[in-house]
């Protein structure tokens, strides 16, 4: 479904990426790995169209970022997420929902809400909410929505030991009945422990890691 094949990047003629392969299957959880300036949210905006790239192809079931349709199924959560200040978070759910035309129950939003312990905070301003409670209303909005593919540039930043244990079961109950998620950590546990696939990304270019033994690829880095 998503697929990158042999796409460059630069900026001001420095080369960023090189020739980065990549593909997110139906129902999988893929991680991105590397270290600070590697690359990943570069790769990031390349994937959900915000920035243009000069080499290469990239399609999202068989469309291209050109195509108004590609973004229809994709759902991107960026690291500094910029949700709307002065909207509550109830507010925010339905104003997203109603941009995608998406029906969500009451039901389902107090389940989500209550599930990430934002329940109490849900007529609070987004404004007065803490980092990682604006990255838990973003991670909700993206569960609600359904869509075929959730990206996400490091979701476990800002959030507490009890959120990140729910999130990562949250993607993977995501992945197994709804849809396939991407997304960057530099936690190397939760990245290990709920990816079906790990790219790990040094050098400008990307690679397949097999022997899921991420702190050795970061020792000799
Ligand atoms: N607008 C820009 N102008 C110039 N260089 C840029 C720009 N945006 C990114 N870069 C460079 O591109 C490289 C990749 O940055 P990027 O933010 O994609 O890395 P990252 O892997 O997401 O890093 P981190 O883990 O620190 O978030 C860095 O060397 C950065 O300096």
């Amino acid at each position: 479904m998503l697929k990158v094949r042999d796409t460059s990047f630069s900026i001001d003629g420095n080369l960023i990426l090189h020739d980065i392969n990549l593909t997110v299957d139906r129902y999988q959880i893929v991680g991105l790995v590397g270290k600070n300036g590697a690359g990943k949210t570069t790769l990031f905006n390349i994937i959900c169209g915000l920035i243009n790239f000069s080499e290469g192809e990239v399609t999202f079931n068989d469309r291209t970022p050109n195509d108004v349709k590609y973004f229809n199924e994709l759902f991107f959560i960026p690291d500094t997420m910029l949700v709307h200040e002065y909207l509550k978070g109830i507010e925010y759910i339905e104003f997203v929902s109603s941009l995608y035309s998406k029906e969500i129950s009451n039901e389902e939003i107090q389940s989500m809400l209550n599930y990430f312990d934002l329940k109490d905070n849900a007529d609070m301003l987004i404004r007065d909410y803490s980092k990682g409670m604006k990255m838990k209303i973003a991670i909700i909005v993206a569960l609600l929505l359904k869509p075929k593919l959730i990206i996400l540039d490091e979701p476990f930043n800002g959030l507490d030991p009890t959120s990140c244990i729910k999130l990562m079961d949250a993607l993977k109950y995501y992945s197994e009945k709804y849809g396939s998620v991407l997304f960057s950590s530099h936690t190397l546990d939760f990245v290990e422990q709920i990816s079906d696939k790990i790219y790990f990304l040094t050098d400008k270019t990307l690679r397949e890691v097999t022997d899921k033994n991420l702190m050795e690829l970061f020792k000799n880095e």
